[in-house]
């Protein structure tokens, strides 16, 4: 079987390095740290730096390898105040960065994405959360011939416990396609494999969510919680780190319902969390339980929402999805 271990060394390094960037910034966050892009979305000079650091880290490990990553440095154009801080930042992690290497970093990640291999990188998955000091995380996977191979879902801000919201706190989750999911402290340890839950009953499953209304519709997945009959609240969270608590067994369902017709899921939003989730013995599907479809370029749009689960009450929130879309399917 083949191993990725080359590539596992380099994407934990370069996550590593990217989340203490994130949690520099994220730390003494002030108002001229972000701004709107053209799509109105947010975003912050943590965003850019965890590109910049991460695609040049892979361009001296992988120098032939492309990448498509969510930024684009073109949104910098004319923003000189923004660009000035986001290269001190990486100036911080890596003080030979100029100007230059941090620009051409940052668009190391317009590659298409079809073919053959590449990476794809969310540099901060769920900028809304992070500037609200929530959840957030730094997602990096490795796809060959439009297959998930390798990926790092660092989650700097995740408690170690979540019923323990001040312990410990930052892990990453390390996984290889049929060799399991890993998870690591901050510091680069690994401290145990994942493994997702082994609750086979429907009605007792954790479920969690998008904090943000606009990206996963919530009054639909209060309808599934109660055909499945969960009288538990679910869990709000922002970021990819929905995937981890179900591959690390925090939670049994991780939901996302469209909230408008024709919304297609960007692959960096997925990789690397749909396999944490896989490879700690979970399933990953659409709502109409599909496979979620990495060929066929930066979005899943072959794709309509995304159900994680620990896999045996999978099937049952598919048929609860089934019977309650006349009723909430955006159209
Ligand atoms: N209408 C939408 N439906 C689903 N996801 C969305 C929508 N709009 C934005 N997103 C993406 O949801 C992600 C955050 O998800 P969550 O709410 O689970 O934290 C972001 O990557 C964001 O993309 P973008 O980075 O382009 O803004
Ligand atoms: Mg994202
Ligand atoms: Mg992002
Ligand atoms: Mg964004």
């Amino acid at each position: 079987m083949k191993i990725w271990n080359n590539e596992k060394a380099a994407a934990i390094e370069a996550v590593i390095a990217a989340s203490k960037l994130c949690e520099n910034v994220r730390q003494r966050l002030n108002a001229g740290d972000h701004k709107e892009k053209e799509d109105r979305s947010p975003v912050t000079i943590a965003d850019y730096g965890s590109q910049a650091v991460i695609l040049s880290h892979l361009a001296k490990a992988f120098p032939n390898d492309p990448a498509v990553a969510e930024e684009d440095a073109a949104e910098l154009t004319g923003a000189t105040d923004l660009r000035q801080r986001i290269i001190t930042e990486v100036q911080t992690i890596d003080p030979d960065a100029t100007e230059h290497s941090v620009i051409t970093a940052i668009d190391r990640g317009n590659y298409g994405g079809i073919e053959g291999r590449f990476w794809t990188l969310d540099p901060i998955d769920g900028t809304k959360g992070f500037l609200r000091q929530d959840q957030y995380a730094v997602a990096l996977a490795l796809i060959e011939n439009g297959e998930v191979v390798l990926s790092v879902l660092g989650c700097p801000a995740l408690p170690h416990n979540l019923d323990l919201p001040h312990g410990g706190a930052g892990c990453l989750l390390v996984s290889q396609l049929h060799h399991g999911t890993e998870i690591y402290d901050m510091q680069g340890h690994m401290l145990s494999g994942a493994v997702v839950d082994d609750n086979f009953n429907p009605a007792l499953s954790t479920i969690c969510e998008s904090v943000e209304s606009g990206h996963s519709k919530h009054d639909w997945a209060a309808a599934i919680a109660e055909k499945l009959g969960v009288k538990t609240q679910s869990i709000r969270m922002d970021s990819q780190c929905k995937y981890a608590a179900v591959a690390r067994g925090d939670a049994s369902i991780y939901l996302r319902l469209p909230t408008r017709p024709g919304y297609q899921e960007k692959i960096w939003d997925h990789a690397a969390g749909m396999l944490a989730v896989v490879e700690a013995g979970g399933r990953v599907t659409d709502m109409n339980g599909a496979p979620l479809d990495f060929a066929k370029g930066q979005t899943l749009s072959a794709n309509s929402g995304v159900v994680a689960s620990n896999l045996h009450v999978h099937d049952a929130v598919l048929q609860a999805i089934a019977e309650t879309k006349n009723e909430y399917l955006p159209r």
